[in-house]
C-alpha cells in the first residue's frame, strides 16, 4: 500500500453541518493547488507577478486555541526546523492583536499534516486560518478585506485563504477573482523534500514571459506551471513522480513544489490510481472543495 494519509480528509464533513464555532472546536487549514502557474513579470521589487488558478483541496493542517488572560500568544507546538517567532501563525496572531488593538491573548496548538515547503500552502493557510479563528474568538468583526491586507503581509498566499472562494489569482497572488469548479478528486504526490520557494523564484533560468491571459480564457487542463521545468531539473526525485502520476493523468506541480498532483473525475478513481503507485511513494487523495470551510468567520 502506498503510504498514510489515504483516507480523503474530513475537512468537508466536519464543517458541512452548521457548525458552530467556539474555543472547544478544531479550525481546519485546508491545502491548495494551483491548478495552473505562469510567471507574466517581475515587480520592481523583485516578486513575480503571477496568474494562477487556485482551488481548496478536503485535507489539511488542524488548529486548536485556548484563551489566555494574559494577553500572551503562545504556540504550544513549534514546528521542528521553525522558531516560534518565526512561525507564521504566532505572526499572523500578533499582528491581528496589534491591528485592532486587542488585549487577548491565546494559546495555539497545530496538528501538522501537510509537507512544510511542498507548495500546498500549508504555512499561508495556518496563517489565514489563525486570523480567520481569531477574529471570530476575539470577536474582532475585521472584514475580509481588513484581513486579507494584514494576511499579505505574511505571504503571497494568504490572501487567497482569507478570500475562501476557489479563484483566478493575478498580481503576486493577491488580484482575486472567484471561479466556479466541478467537483472532482485529486491524487497528490509528496516527494521527499522541501522547496525553498525564494530560491525558484530567484532561479535564472525561470521563464519570466508567460502571456497573461484574461479569466474567462482559463478552462480546465489550461496552461502549466512555470516552476515546474525549474524545480524538476534541479530536484530528479520530483521529475520521477510526475513521470509515475503521468501514467495515470496529466500531471503537474503544485506552487514551488515539491508536491505533484493529477486530476480525476471522483476521488473513487483517484484513488484507484493512488492503490497502483509504487508503495515507496507517499501520496494521498483528497476532493475539491468549493471553498473554505471557514469562510463565514469573515464578513464581506
Ligand atoms: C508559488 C506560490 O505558492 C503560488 O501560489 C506563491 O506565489 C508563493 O507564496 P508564498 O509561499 O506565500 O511565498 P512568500 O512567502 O510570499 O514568498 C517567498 C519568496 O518567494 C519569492 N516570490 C514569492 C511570490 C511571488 N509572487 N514572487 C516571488 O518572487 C520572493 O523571493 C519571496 O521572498
Ligand atoms: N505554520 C507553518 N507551517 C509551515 N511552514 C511554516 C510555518 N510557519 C513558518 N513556516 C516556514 O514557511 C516555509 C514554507 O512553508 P509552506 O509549508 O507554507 O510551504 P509551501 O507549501 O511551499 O508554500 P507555498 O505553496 O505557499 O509556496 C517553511 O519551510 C517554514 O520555514
Amino acid at each position: 500500500m502506498a503510504a498514510p494519509g489515504q483516507a480523503i480528509d474530513a475537512i468537508a464533513a466536519m464543517t458541512a453541518s452548521r457548525q458552530i464555532w467556539d474555543w472547544q472546536s478544531v479550525y481546519p487549514a485546508p491545502a491548495k493547488l494551483n491548478l495552473f502557474l505562469h510567471v507574466v513579470g517581475q515587480r520592481a521589487d523583485g516578486y513575480h507577478l503571477l496568474q494562477t488558478l487556485f482551488r481548496f483541496l478536503d485535507h489539511g493542517d488542524r488548529l486548536h486555541f485556548a484563551p489566555r488572560a494574559d494577553g500572551a500568544i503562545h504556540l504550544a507546538t513549534p514546528l521542528p526546523g521553525v522558531p516560534p517567532e518565526s512561525d507564521l501563525t504566532l505572526r499572523a496572531a500578533r499582528l491581528l492583536q496589534a491591528a485592532s488593538a486587542c488585549r487577548q491573548g491565546v494559546d495555539i496548538s497545530i496538528d501538522k499534516r501537510l509537507p512544510m515547503g511542498g507548495g500546498l500552502g500549508g504555512g499561508s493557510s495556518d496563517a489565514a486560518t489563525v486570523l480567520l479563528a481569531l477574529n471570530h474568538l476575539w470577536k474582532l468583526d475585521l472584514p475580509r478585506r481588513q484581513l486579507q491586507e494584514i494576511g499579505l503581509q505574511l505571504g503571497a498566499d494568504v490572501p487567497f485563504f482569507i478570500f475562501g472562494r476557489n479563484a483566478f489569482a493575478e498580481g503576486v497572488g493577491e488580484a482575486l477573482q472567484a471561479v466556479e469548479l466541478p467537483a472532482c478528486g485529486y491524487l497528490v504526490l509528496e516527494p521527499p523534500l522541501a522547496v525553498a520557494t525564494a530560491a525558484i523564484f530567484g532561479a535564472p533560468e525561470l521563464k519570466r514571459d508567460s502571456l497573461p491571459i484574461r479569466a474567462e480564457q482559463w478552462h480546465p487542463g489550461f496552461g502549466g506551471n512555470d516552476l515546474q521545468t525549474v524545480v524538476a531539473a534541479r530536484f530528479p526525485v520530483v521529475a520521477e513522480h510526475l513521470a509515475c502520476l503521468s501514467a495515470f493523468a496529466p500531471a503537474r506541480m503544485s506552487g514551488s513544489g515539491a508536491c505533484v498532483f493529477a486530476e480525476f473525475e471522483s476521488a473513487e478513481q483517484a484513488q484507484a490510481a493512488l492503490r497502483k503507485i509504487p508503495a515507496k511513494l507517499r501520496g494521498w487523495v483528497a476532493a475539491g472543495l468549493d471553498e473554505h470551510p471557514l469562510r463565514a468567520l469573515a464578513s464581506g
